[in-house]
């Protein structure tokens, strides 16, 4: 995931967008960067870093214009490192192009040779999103042959665009001299959604938070396949450009990525995270007595939705256990295990009283690489607890993602080629519970029974746009080991996991 937003407005939009930015920070924390358009001429800065770390002062005075987008990047492809990944990226022809992008391409290696080959166009990092960006202006200059630019053009590119390319990506864009373009892929696996300010500024984003809290008001989702254009005069043209599209939006969205207040594709992100405590409720039942459970406590952040309704089915007392620093960002979302670990006990520490002498049942919402439950489970032991349960509003995520979430391969992952048992010994707590795929997915879907289905392949396996290989994820991992410096203490601790079976 990546946050993504961009603005069409009368008034300089800056401001606007670092806003929104701030409001996304949740999604990407690596890098950050805004474009914004003033006549025909774009003003860009990016970086390395946090929204707030990125843009001085000087750096947003230089950014002058009443159109423009932005991005926070979590990388899931190419070199976490590079500060030329960051985006936006550019083009300079046809027209000049900027685009932002959240997801994660999975024929990027073929397209790149495409481009190459038969396009004749140059990419210059490892990163996906400047093949997608090479995709859309080549076929913008195909649709426009010369000619002026018209909406219809646009169109036409983008369903090209959906014809070569294959996986997840929601996508913002800046077409110099024309307008704002925005559109998402087929399975609608990445979030985008539409809203308006009080002065007519239109606003598209990764999610409805971004709108809300700088004051616009969420329209619509973007449709799976459809692309929206706004005109330098602000006016909305939209058009479905996919041959057939369904809606399965990314489950993990709902498990952990999205802040609770955004809703997406008509789900509360809160309510979907009620709902999974309230299915996991029946697993905690079938397994450990509620009368052997003193207290139910939440790993913050995300799980406290979850771990609420479950303590409130259950009857038991809901009690804070772990306080967070709030100056350590997710770690789940950041590169390099020896960073996420050592992080896990910068962000949490306990509150002895809570753990003193009893049975808890710690809930998190997801159990990944197992960094955060392992910490967690023997910092209660330490705190005093007679014994400690723990359970996952998820089921076990055993599969890589290939759609932009950073569990790229199957080594690196708790669950892959484990049983609970085995599972629940490496974590070292006594029971371990976790949620049911089918019951998570009637529990999230049953919000808005117009989800055609969800996008859930790192717990069931199913990838929505076809089978992926063994090879196409060690190719999609390829360009981003190369650039990761810290490949080698991700390698020392996956060697480290008991009986790992690697795939
Ligand atoms: O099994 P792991 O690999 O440790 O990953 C899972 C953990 O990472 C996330 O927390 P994170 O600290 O990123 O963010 P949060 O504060 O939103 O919960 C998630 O909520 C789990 O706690
Ligand atoms: N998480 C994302 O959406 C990442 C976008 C893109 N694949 C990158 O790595 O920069
Ligand atoms: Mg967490």
């Amino acid at each position: 995931m990546c946050g993504i937003v961009g603005v069409a407005s009368a008034n300089p939009v800056n401001q606007l967008l670092y806003d929104a930015l701030l409001l996304l920070q949740h999604r990407g924390q690596d890098a950050a960067g805004i474009v914004t358009q003033e006549g025909r001429k774009f003003f860009m800065h990016k970086a390395r870093g946090m929204v707030r770390d990125v843009f001085r002062t000087r750096n947003m005075r230089a950014l002058p214009g009443t159109m423009g987008l932005g991005q926070v990047r979590y990388p899931t492809a190419g070199n976490a490192e590079s500060e030329e990944e960051a985006q936006p990226f550019y083009v300079n022809a046809p027209f000049g192009i900027v685009m932002v992008h959240n997801g994660n391409l999975t024929n990027a290696h073929q397209l790149r040779r495409e481009l190459a080959e038969t396009d004749h166009r140059h990419t210059n990092t490892e990163s996906d999103s400047e093949v997608l960006l090479n995709v859309l202006a080549h076929e913008l200059a195909r649709a426009s042959r010369g000619e002026p630019l018209t909406s219809q053009d646009v169109f036409a590119a983008v369903r090209a665009v959906h014809r070569r390319i294959k996986g997840s990506y929601a996508v913002i864009a800046l077409i110099a001299g024309h307008g704002l373009l925005a559109f998402r892929d087929p399975f609608g696996i990445r979030p985008l959604c539409l809203g308006r300010g009080a002065d007519g500024t239109v606003m598209l984003a990764s999610e409805s938070v971004a709108l809300e809290g700088t004051l616009h008001q969420l329209e619509r989702d973007v449709a799976p396949g459809e692309a929206v254009f706004v005109h330098l005069d602000g006016r909305v043209e939209a058009e479905q450009c996919a041959e057939a599209s369904q809606l399965h939006p990314c489950m993990f969205e709902y498990v952990y990525l999205a802040r609770p207040d955004s809703v997406m594709d008509g789900i509360s992100v809160y309510q979907a995270r009620l709902n999974m405590g309230e299915t996991l409720a029946k697993r905690v039942i079938s397994t450990v007595p509620p009368s052997e459970i003193d207290a139910i406590i939440p790993v913050p952040e995300s799980s406290r939705p979850s771990a609420m309704q479950l303590a409130q089915r259950l009857g038991i007392p809901y009690r804070e256990g772990f306080v967070k620093n709030r100056y350590v960002g997710r770690t789940f979302i950041m590169p390099g295990q020896a960073t996420r670990k050592k992080s896990v006990r910068q962000k949490l520490n306990t509150i002895g009283s809570e753990f003193q002498g009893r049975r808890v049942l710690l809930v998190d919402d997801s159990i990944v690489r197992g960094t955060t439950s392992k910490e967690i489970v023997q910092m209660a032991r330490d705190a005093g607890a007679t014994k400690v349960y723990l359970a996952s509003a998820a089921p076990p995520v055993r599969h890589p993602n290939v759609y932009g979430i950073d569990m790229p391969t199957r080594g690196e992952l708790i669950a892959h080629g484990r049983s609970v048992e085995e599972i629940r010994q490496w974590i070292g707590a006594d029971a371990l519970i976790y949620q049911d795929i089918d019951a998570m997915k009637q529990a999230v879907g049953s919000i808005n029974p117009r989800v055609e289905g969800f996008e859930a392949s790192c717990f069931d396996g199913c990838y929505i746009t076809g089978d992926i290989s063994d090879e196409e994820v060690t190719a999609l991992n390829e360009g981003r080991n190369r650039g990761a410096s810290e490949g080698g203490d991700e390698a020392t601790s996956r060697l480290s996991l008991p009986n790992a079976q690697h795939a």
